[in-house]
């Protein structure tokens, strides 16, 4: 498919349109088709014409700039925004103004970027559907009756909704794959340590990744590409030290061995294994080979994956309390009733039982039984990974074991609406590369997504795997919805 990013540089670069008829079209489309969807909660409109117009300004005197300036795009609402802003979709961060820009948004300004807005998300990004926002959840923009996936539903949304060209989410277990998955798009999450996670407001530390949805696997490189750069401020970041993934994605995957582990497959939907399968025939066409083997400690994935992201979100949402910034209770006596009061009244349902769930596995007494265990595991599918790319390249497996959820589903069972995470965690908790890319529809129309996990840093690897599958496969699998700016 055609990249929609190259596609717009390049009629703006040829005068064909400038960038704030561009952007204009992209706001009046907000304007009209947001409300059907609820992927905005907070659009910024005037920002978005400056920056256009100082776009504008730079390609009128012959100044060379970057394939993403005067793009139209969001940053989901847990990515830092200096005077804009943000507020993690949850009631307790109402009101709040960051003081700095996330080292994402410094970069994509550097380059021009038009903020079309910022987009919703499950409160605090904990969840699966983006219904725990405290704005109501993004819908589908495929079948307004689904949700558009989460926790970066608002960005998956917006741009599967052609309300934005690209958007940066953030993965946790899942946040940029899944959603993407849900609403026919690409989503990667890059390596641990790819990309600055400076001023991206933490939910579990040891986890979060900031990443792109877009819908082409060439807009996904190319944002990487820029994004992907060592920063001081985040000592977890080293950046992408090899080749620009953009140059490699039109490389022959002739030989290339992609590794299939049966355990991804235990109980997912027939129409989502019927979908891979053909994906399979694909590669095997393309001239891939294709490895089988087992790995059986997948089944650790889930319970690892839930008890340290709880022990960690405890921990990194314990600075609110109304004292420095966000929501204050109005009524209290003491210091102690204030914050007793403040986090009751501005944290929701969802987030209070993952402060919980943490508070307990941390405590004396369980930390042993249960953190220690935890982690202990985590070594073990890092091991796991380490052997699997011993025998292949990439690993090809579901994203979700099903299609985007009804609304209102995941509010049913907090442990149900966990397992669905089952193909997404592995990957956070070995800090590895995964990109979700569409594969085909279900019997409803709802998109359907595989994902290609890579080593560490083979980014470039796995999106020139997506890119290959996505060409031969044809826009048959990439479905756009019937709304927004059509291109
Ligand atoms: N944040 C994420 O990656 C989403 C995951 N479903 C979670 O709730 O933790």
């Amino acid at each position: 498919m055609e990249s929609q990013i190259k596609k717009l540089s390049g009629l703006m670069q040829s005068r064909q349109i400038s960038c704030q008829e561009l952007t204009q079209n992209y706001l009046d489309a907000m304007e009209r088709d947001n409300k059907k969807i609820n992927a905005y909660v907070n659009p910024t409109a005037e920002l978005a014409m400056e920056a256009a117009k100082a776009v504008d300004k730079k390609i009128a005197s012959g100044e060379e700039l970057s394939p993403l300036a005067g793009i139209p795009m969001t940053l989901k609402d847990n990515i830092s925004t200096k005077g804009i802003e943000t507020t993690c979709c949850s009631n307790i961060l109402k009101g709040y103004y960051p003081i700095y820009n996330a080292t994402v948004w410094e970069i994509l300004q550097q380059q021009n970027a038009v903020l079309l807005g910022k987009t919703n998300m499950d409160e605090f990004a904990m969840g699966s559907s983006c219904e725990t926002s405290c704005f109501g959840g993004a819908l589908n923009p495929h079948d307004l009756s689904h949700v558009a996936g989460g926790s970066s539903g608002g960005v998956a949304s917006a741009v599967g909704g052609n309300l934005a060209v690209y958007g940066l989410g953030s993965d946790t277990g899942g946040s940029i794959r899944q959603p993407a998955s849900f609403c026919g798009l690409v989503g990667l999450k890059p390596t641990y340590g790819a990309v600055s996670r400076y001023g991206l407001i933490a939910y579990a530390s040891s986890f979060d990744q900031i990443g792109p949805i877009t819908a082409t696997v060439e807009d996904a490189a190319l944002v990487y590409d820029a994004i992907s750069r060592y920063d001081e401020k985040d000592s977890t970041c080293r950046g992408n030290t090899g080749k620009p993934a953009s140059e490699s994605l039109n490389n022959s995957i002739k030989g290339k061995k992609i590794g299939i582990a049966k355990e991804y497959f235990d109980g997912i939907r027939d129409d989502v294994n019927d979908a891979i399968q053909n994906a399979i025939k694909v590669y095997e066409s393309l001239g891939a080979q294709i490895v089988y083997f087992d790995m059986p400690s997948l089944k650790y994935s889930l319970p690892v994956y839930y008890i340290l992201a709880c022990a960690e979100a405890s921990s990194n949402l314990g600075r609110y309390d109304g004292i420095r910034y966000g929501y204050r209770t109005p009524h209290y006596s003491d210091r102690n009733e204030m914050i007793c009061k403040t986090r009751s009244e501005g944290f929701g349902k969802e987030v209070k039982r993952r402060i919980l769930l943490g508070t307990y596995v941390l405590s004396a007494g369980y930390y042993d039984a249960y953190y220690k265990k935890a982690q202990n595991l985590r070594g073990t599918l890092v091991k796991a990974f380490q052997d699997a790319f011993q025998k292949c390249d990439v690993i090809l497996a579901p994203t979700v074991p099903m299609t985007a959820f009804p609304l209102n589903f995941t509010a049913q069972d907090a442990v149900e609406t966990y397992q669905t995470d089952i193909c997404t965690v592995p990957v956070n908790i070995a800090g590895l590369p995964a990109v979700s890319i569409p594969c085909g529809f279900d019997g409803t129309g709802l998109p359907i997504g595989m994902q290609l996990i890579g080593n560490s840093f083979s980014e470039p690897t796995i999106l020139n795997m997506a890119h290959q599958y996505e060409s031969a496969a044809g826009n048959s699998v990439f479905p756009r919805a019937d709304m927004g700016v059509k291109l």
